[in-house]
């Protein structure tokens, strides 16, 4: 069984002991107090880099990175130094996250949150917006072709936008094919973990121009940043580096606006 195969095991787990505790019904109960989505789109448009700042306590590749006692005033350092989005790692069993970082950060701050889990059913999908997430990461290692279609549609369908996360040639063509407008080129091998940062500019020749790249993992500065851009990135998403870093707003200003 690879890490990831582990990882989604345990994610099938948890879910299905938090459906036994909530129904789709009062989840859907719960969306029309949920705030309307950000479209974060417009930003990651913009000329220059994004980025998404990842709120990140621990991962299978590196072990313990950071406590985060409090993901709010992490989030908030993140958005002063122009974090385009947030990614909030809700996985519990691997990463240290959960819905309740998600839901303070949403409290504390206005940019857009991203969901970052191991997403296979709708019901995820519900959870993210009644705790006020405005994208999902689909990863098309993770889901069949079915699978990740009917996500992508019902995340549209509650104003959740998806990146469509992918790692290889087949993956890539997958995303495209699907009409994703938001594509994420992990550079971690999710099943041997080793980080290549030769991913981005291998895949992303693939991906017609009208699309956003969003360069993922192992980046640890704007010397990395500058690279990306210039290979295609509009987008960079982040976690380790900043997460460790002591002046995570100085470090998101850094690695924002960089021009290839
Ligand atoms: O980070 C891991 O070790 C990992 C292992 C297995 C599945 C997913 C994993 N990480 C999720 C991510 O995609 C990263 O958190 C994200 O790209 C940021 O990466 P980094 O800047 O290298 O922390």
């Amino acid at each position: 069984m690879s890490v990831l195969d582990d990882i989604v095991a345990g994610v099938r787990e948890d879910l299905a002991a938090r459906q036994s505790e909530v129904s789709v019904a009062d989840l859907r109960a719960q969306l029309a107090d949920a705030p309307a989505p950000r479209d974060p789109m417009p930003h990651f448009r913009r000329p220059g880099s994004s980025v998404i700042a990842e709120v990140k306590r621990r991962s299978p590749s590196k072990g313990d990175l950071a406590d985060i006692p409090d993901p709010a005033a992490l989030a908030t350092e993140y958005a002063a130094g122009g974090a385009a989005a947030i990614s909030v790692l809700t996985e519990q069993r691997r990463f240290g996250g959960s819905l309740n970082d998600l839901r303070a950060v949403r409290a504390a701050v206005d940019t857009p949150i991203l969901r970052k889990d191991f997403i296979v059913g709708d019901y995820q999908l519900l959870e993210a917006r009644a705790a006020g997430a405005d994208l999902v990461l689909l990863m098309a290692s993770v889901l069949g072709d079915d699978d990740l279609r009917r996500l992508f549609d019902v995340a549209t369908e509650l104003g959740l936008t998806s990146l469509v996360e992918v790692h290889d040639e087949a993956e890539t063509e997958r995303a495209v094919a699907l009409g994703a407008e938001l594509i994420g080129v992990n550079a971690r091998n999710l099943k041997t973990l080793a980080v290549d940062n030769d991913t981005f500019g291998r895949l992303a020749p693939l991906v017609p121009s009208d699309r956003v790249l969003v360069a993922e993992s192992g980046i640890s500065g704007p010397t990395d940043v500058k690279r990306f851009v210039a290979e295609g990135a509009r987008v960079v998403l982040v976690g380790e580096a900043l997460v460790k870093d002591g002046a995570p707003r100085e470090a998101v200003a850094a690695m924002t606006g960089v021009e290839a």
